[in-house]
């Protein structure tokens, strides 16, 4: 474990090295002692800053930039510069710096990948480079790796196949570990799968960095993955692999291939079911309306559609429904409309959720042949409306105006990001339903007016859930991610909605709340491994403190040199 208490480092770095490494690297902070130490005189400005002074000048440039992309590509490169500033500035802004680091503009930034890119972070592991995985993997750099986010890049938010620049997401995501899990930088690791790409665009783009070549799949993708996980299990055998933004085919497929060798979740499958789940069960306590009798449409019954769906039943066996029960209350909607039994293409996780074609006999439909949504909200006349289509707009006011006749506070989830794709905004949301929804989008919009106050709308994102179970899992060093450990952290979410005390408060806490959200959910996560036996050697009272322990403040610790 790397030690994120010690009270100084000692290192036979010389000056230059430790200014040219962003994990040791502390720029103008340096202390009079290090610079006498390092040989840094000259090599620095005279004055010495603190790391808050650090924080004011750098806050000032960001503010001073027209654009979110230059404030992104500004925040990398620091990161690239020094982690601990970065980390400080992250840390003490997350309001104003997740949107930027994270979504939304990590999609423009993973679009314009090639054109910003400076200095590698991570690794690219592509295949024509696959025998050679061992190698790469065994950097010494490498050893202190206990996190890694993987992507493939072919589901980039709502944006599509961006082959190599989808590298953003695993950076973005990792920023979240360490800013809002605190898990040491150090211990996280970016990966991308570089197995080509069918973005025309990157491929006749002359600075493309990826490998230009279309999306090798089948048989020689798989066996690629395969090579992967299983060097990341010779190499880190108690890593935690997070799998992000793969397309529909391969995100459940391969978490079932793999969630059982190793400890191993799909963020976009299952951190995206704890946190629809957790607001939804907030949003329970605020309509009144038991979990038993919410009915649900989901737009959108690919893996995080279907993620959601399951979870969701899950909860509603937990409260009493019985499976057949529980899967009836589900209306999954995809581009061919309802998903209804014996529908032709359905793949093997839709299958759970398809409607009896007997439930809808008697529907009233426009067009018999495809059920849409407006269908199913004016006939099944569902309580809850959750978008994960990537479709822009897609929750029109009919469907919208027909949610807000049957309830009298309909909960309406439009989560699919970047902003550019959510299904509708929270502004029409509010109009078309005359201020009585209960909303949750995937990324950060700007405050509606509500009852005459400026009112921030929940963001139901991941990022409420991920960093918190990769806090707990690693803490309590969890050989599996279980469903029950999703679960416990939704229920967690739930439990620290200000909307349980008074109905008008959000469902979820503040974007600027997400460190102790991370750590609560965390404690839920990790007493729910240790319950399932999925840790074998932690106490159950030492679990708070493990946590605490890992988590990392951004903070400058003293450099003594090493001697020889
Ligand atoms: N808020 C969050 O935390 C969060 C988490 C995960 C995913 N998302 C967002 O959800 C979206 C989907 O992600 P995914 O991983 O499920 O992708 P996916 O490709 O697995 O699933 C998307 C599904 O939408 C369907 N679809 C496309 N057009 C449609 C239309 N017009 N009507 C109905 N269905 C349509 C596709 O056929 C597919 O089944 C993305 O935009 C992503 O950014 C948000
Ligand atoms: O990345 C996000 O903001 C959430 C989610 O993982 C997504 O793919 O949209
Ligand atoms: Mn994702």
């Amino acid at each position: 474990m790397f030690d994120t208490t010690a009270a100084f480092v000692t290192t036979g770095r010389s000056g230059y090295e430790l200014l040219a490494d962003p994990q040791l690297n502390k720029g103008t902070a340096f202390s009079e002692t290090e610079r006498d130490a390092f040989d840094l005189h000259g090599l620095l400005p005279p004055n010495v800053s603190t790391l808050d002074e650090q924080v004011s000048r750098r806050l000032q440039a960001l503010r001073s930039f027209e654009t979110d992309l230059e404030r992104y590509a500004f925040l990398r490169e620091l990161q690239d510069t020094n982690e601990t500033l970065f980390y400080a500035l992250l840390v003490g802004n997350l309001e104003e710096l997740l949107p930027i680091v994270y979504t939304p503009t990590v999609g423009a930034g993973c679009q314009q990948f090639s054109r910003l890119f400076r200095k590698p972070r991570g690794l690219f592991l592509s295949i024509p480079h696959k025998a050679r995985i061992d190698r790469i993997f065994a950097q010494p750099r490498f050893d202190a790796v206990e996190a890694i986010v993987v992507t493939d890049g072919e589901r980039i938010l709502g944006l599509g196949d961006q082959g190599a620049g989808g590298m953003g997401i695993p950076i973005g995501k990792l920023a979240l570990y360490t800013g809002c899990g605190g898990l040491h930088p150090a211990t996280t690791l970016p990966i991308l799968l570089d197995v080509g790409t069918d973005n025309s665009d990157c491929l006749t783009d002359p600075l493309y960095v990826g490998w230009r070549h279309e999306r090798v799949r089948g048989q020689e993708y798989d066996d690629f993955v395969e090579a992967f996980v299983s060097a990341v299990i010779k190499r880190w055998p108690r890593v935690l692999l997070q799998w992000e933004d793969f397309a529909k085919n391969n995100a459940t497929r391969l978490l079932e291939r793999y969630r059982d060798r190793l400890c191993t979740f799909n963020d976009d499958v299952q951190g995206t079911a704890a946190v629809a789940t957790g607001t939804l069960l907030a949003a329970v306590n605020v309509t009144g309306v038991p979990l038993t009798e919410q009915r649900v449409a989901v737009l959108g019954a690919g893996s995080a559609g279907c993620g959601i769906a399951s979870l969701i039943r899950a909860a509603m066996r937990d409260a009493g429904l019985s499976e057949s029960e529980a899967t009836a209350r589900f209306y999954m909607v995809d581009r061919d409309g309802l998903l209804v039994e014996g529908m032709p293409g359905l793949t093997s996780f839709q299958l759970p959720f398809v409607q009896a074609r007997k439930a809808i006999e008697g529907w009233k439909l426009d067009h018999p042949d495809r059920i849409g949504l407006l269908d199913v909200v004016r006939n099944a006349r569902p309580t809850v409306l959750i978008g994960v289509s990537g479709q822009a707009g897609t929750f029109s006011e009919p469907v919208v105006r027909a949610m807000a006749e049957c309830n009298g506070r309909p909960i309406i989830f439009p989560l699919s990001n970047p902003t550019s794709r959510a299904e509708a905004t929270p502004v029409d949301i509010e109009a078309w339903t005359e201020g009585r929804a209960l909303i949750g989008v995937g990324s950060p919009f700007p405050p509606i007016t509500r009852g005459g106050a400026r009112f921030k709308v929940d963001q139901t994102n991941n990022s409420y859930i991920f960093p918190g179970v990769g806090l707990g899992a690693l803490a309590v060093g969890a050989s599996r991610v279980s469903d029950g450990m999703f679960m416990a952290a939704a229920k967690a979410l739930a439990s620290s909605s200000a909307a349980r005390d008074n109905p008008k408060h959000n469902l979820l806490p503040p974007v600027s709340a997400l460190r102790e959200v991370a750590a609560k959910v965390a404690f839920a996560v990790a007493i729910q491994a240790h319950q399932e036996g999925l840790t074998a050697d932690v106490p159950i009272d030492r679990i708070d403190q493990r946590i605490h322990a890992k988590i990392w403040t951004p903070r400058y610790v003293p450099y003594r040199r090493k001697m020889d």
